[in-house]
């Protein structure tokens, strides 16, 4: 190539030689060493025949010459080689992922892809008074109930949990179905049962028995480190509470403009899936992030006391998490859905008696149940017509149900006798959603044998390819690391300083772009050498900004070992209605407080603030004291918060909220009142702020992207500045419910002495008139007793 050019016969071709090996250089990243050196070579016997005025290379070309033949052409040799190991490794994962897929798939088939669990719960402390003998024999599979004295039933499951399972082994259960959604598959989770048989606690757990929720979750994210393709996860929340659905994360916000929300429509997209709409998703990159979420939507969750369960969840309760992938190949789909579902209790309304709006949503509850039971029921028989048009919940599980997708049913049931019915209905529900499973139980033994077999075999399989994987995974990873070194130098020398930081620091950049990645890749030596550097000056700009850097200030925490639990107060009828006519998470009949518990082990630290570690407890104390006392006595509803904050303690009694002398002080309740939202402000503002420390860090623009225009894209900070100004509001609110209720006692306290007094004084009068009529003395007195 180099050979064409002839010195001296054209000249214009050798004046623009610098500019065509620049433009080749800056083309061409992959030069080899050998190619640079004979360009090199030739360039020096051009400048050797040059004449003089007519210089070929320019002072700019012969420094980077300079600076290839000195080595820098070796570092891009070297990252180009490992650049092909890596696009070859890449491309092997890729297959490895997607054979380990297929497997899987494979794997979830021959054991159903809808499948239906037993969980039986252990008796409860209350149940337990006298003998107490569980209605069924189990085995790994069977449940057998007996029905009467002499007569057992046997119901078949794809599992059974008995009572003393834990967590821990119905997640393993759920695990592999949990894999399938990040192999793009939609997947459905649902908890059915009887009201108070388990299904918030499978589902939700506690802080020491985590449910499958969070479990789900966390094993999500943590999968989702593994894969070679970066994930975008969305969080949603809602319920459907008699036959509306509700958003969840934006209940009673101002972009409802504080009214109860409207129920959300469901539409199907150009691609045929259903969308909600309006429905709030927000981005999430961790498990905290979605754990404060989720606190946030219990919140707002309808929950009443029922005759089986004081906090029984009137509403189905969802949780959709959906996963965007671009051009993973290995994925089912670009983007999918994960649907965990915590379904109202089905009950028997004979037997709650409920009446009222505890009967209508009873009502509703069964129906949805029994419309899903049609739907998955159709699925399982491929009946022509699927009636998912039935109900809102199968509408909205529209394509998330069906062959393509993987569905697991956790059926729950109670070891007591007195739920038998219940127990029977819910199992007559479970066979019906198993109906294929049901006949596959005829399935001759070598038949199951074999395919018991083929299942042991491909979990092998997926093993063995899942450890391929991931030392691949390693390798990728150890030499993407390698690459980054070699090219960190120069990014550190150069395109980091004149990034965003030196726009900042010296103002001379504004033109440059703002973050390091969206500057257009160069080999290196079309960079600034240090030489130029330091003829432009920016190396001691560059300094400037390195002596300006700051370490970062590792941000405050909430301990993780504060958490908050619902207590709910029963309390008398209560006729005074509330003006906010809320649902969420308030019976008329009883009242829920949430209380900030502190752990053990949060007690052992806090000893060394012994004021704080007082003031705290005490201020527990108080609140447990007064929340029973007052509110029982005056139906009130009150959000009991934690002043975390040393400025609200006062340091020599250790109190926090003084206590009144007299509690039925008007002047009192009020300033308690205001105290109590602004504490809670205060709580809130700090909860908030470990809500998400860190700006979401975005991997792609969910705005941008076309798959998501469907759904509303908050940020994590304008959902946590509506959820304060809900709060204030309806603290607000609750505050003027009070108010009025405390006008009322008063009014009837004065009636009754009123009335009092009336009474004495028509005593006295008839008593005079008796008298005067000349009746005697005795007769008298025990007229007037
Ligand atoms: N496997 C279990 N181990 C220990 N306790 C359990 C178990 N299952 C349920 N419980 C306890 O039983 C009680 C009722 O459970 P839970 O509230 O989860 O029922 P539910 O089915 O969700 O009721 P509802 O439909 O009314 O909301 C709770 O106190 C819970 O802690």
């Amino acid at each position: 190539m180099a050979v064409n050019f002839e010195i001296g016969r054209r000249n214009k071709s050798i004046q623009s030689l610098p500019q065509a090996l620049l433009s080749l250089m800056g083309s061409n990243t992959k030069l080899t060493q050998g190619w640079i050196e004979s360009v090199s070579n030739i360039i020096n016997n051009l400048q050797s025949k040059q004449k003089v005025g007519y210089p070929i290379l320019n002072e700019e070309i012969q420094e980077k010459m300079e600076s290839i033949c000195s080595g820098d052409g070796e570092i891009e040799t070297s990252a180009s080689k490992i650049e092909e190991e890596l696009s070859s490794l890449n491309a092997h994962l890729n297959e490895l992922m997607v054979l380990r897929r297929d497997a899987l798939n494979e794997y979830l088939d021959l054991k159903g892809n809808i499948r239906v669990f037993c969980r039986i719960r252990p008796f409860l402390p209350q149940e337990t008074f006298g003998f107490q003998k569980s209605i069924f024999d189990l085995d790994f599979s069977n449940v057998l109930l007996r029905v009467a004295e002499t007569k057992c039933k046997k119901y078949n499951f794809d599992k059974v949990f008995h009572p003393n399972s834990t967590q821990e082994d119905v997640f393993s259960e759920i695990e592999p179905v949990i894999k399938s959604a990040l192999d793009g598959y939609n997947v459905c989770i649902f908890a059915y049962g009887q009201t108070g048989t388990g299904k918030t606690y499978t589902m939700e757990g506690n802080s020491y028995n985590p449910g499958m929720v969070p479990r789900g979750i966390k094993s999500m994210f943590d999968q989702a480190e593994g894969r070679s393709c970066e994930f975008i996860f969305t969080f949603s929340m809602l319920e459907i509470y008699i036959g509306n659905l509700r958003d969840l994360l934006a209940s009673g916000t101002k972009r409802s403009n504080f009214q109860k929300p409207p129920s959300l429509l469901i539409k199907t997209d150009s691609e045929g899936d259903i969308d909600i709409e309006n429905l709030v998703a927000i981005q999430v990159n961790n498990f905290d992030q979605v754990k404060k979420l989720y606190d946030i939507g219990t919140r707002f969750r309808s929950t009443g006391s029922t005759m089986a369960n004081s906090t029984s969840s009137r509403s189905h309760c969802l949780i959709r998490i959906t996963l965007t992938s671009i051009g993973a190949r290995e994925r089912r789909r670009e983007k999918n859905k994960v649907w965990m579902v915590d379904l109202g209790g089905s009950e028997r309304l004979l037997k709650t008696q409920a009446t009222g709006k505890r009967l209508e949503e009873g009502k509703a509850i069964n129906l949805s149940l029994s419309a899903l039971a049609d739907v998955i029921d159709a699925l399982q028989t491929r009946k022509a017509h699927v009636p998912f048009r039935n109900s809102k919940l199968t509408q909205v599980l529209r394509d998330s149900l069906g062959s393509d997708s993987k569905t697991l049913m956790l059926v729950h049931v109670s070891p007591n006798e007195d739920d038998l019915c219940e127990t029977i209905c819910t199992f007559g529900f479970a066979m019906r959603v198993r109906s294929i499973q049901f006949e596959k139980e005829e399935e001759p033994l070598e038949v199951r044998a074999k395919k018991e077999q083929s299942i042991a075999e491909l979990q092998q399989k997926m093993n063995q390819l899942e450890k391929e994987s991931q030392e691949l995974h390693v390798k990728i990873k150890m030499l993407n690391g390698k690459l980054l070194e070699l090219k960190g130098v120069e990014i550190s020398d150069v395109e980091s300083n004149i990034s965003s930081s030196c726009d900042e620091a010296i103002g001379i950049s504004q033109n440059l772009p703002k973050t390091s990645s969206r500057i257009p890749r160069q080999p290196s030596f079309m960079r600034p050498t240090v030489c130029s550097q330091r003829k432009t000056g920016i190396s001691q700009q560059i300094a400037l900004i390195n002596r300006r850097k700051k370490p970062p200030v590792p941000r405050k925490k909430r301990p993780a070992s504060v958490y908050a639990e619902s207590i709910i107060y029963p309390v008398k009828d209560f006729t005074c209605k509330s003006d906010c006519d809320s649902e969420c998470s308030i019976s008329t009949s009883d009242y829920e407080v949430k209380q900030v518990i502190f752990l053990e082990e949060e007690n052992t630290l806090r000893d060394s603030n012994i004021v704080e570690e007082k003031g705290i407890e005490r201020w527990l104390n108080v609140q447990v004291a007064e929340t029973s006392s007052i509110y029982n006595q005056w139906n009130k509803r009150v959000m009991s918060v934690p002043v975390w904050n040393n400025n609200d303690v006062n340091e020599n009694s250790g109190d926090i909220i003084e206590k009144p002398s007299e509690k039925k002080d008007m002047d009192f309740q009020e300033e308690k009142f205001k105290q109590t939202i602004n504490n809670k402000m205060c709580f809130e503002e700090n909860y908030m702020e470990t809500v998400f420390p860190q700006p979401i860090n975005t991997k792609y623009d969910l705005g941008e992207n076309s798959n998501l225009d469907s759904v509303t894209n908050m940020n994590a900070t304008d959902i946590c500045d509506e959820y304060q100004e809900a709060i204030l509001s309806e603290e607000r609110r609750d505050t003027k419910v009070e108010m009025k209720e405390i006008n009322l006692e008063n009014e009837i306290g004065k009636y009754k002495i009123l009335r009092l007094f009336q009474t004495i004084w028509a005593s006295a009068i008839l008593g005079s008139g008796i008298r005067s009529v000349g009746i005697e003395h005795d007769f008298y007195t025990a007229l007037i007793l």
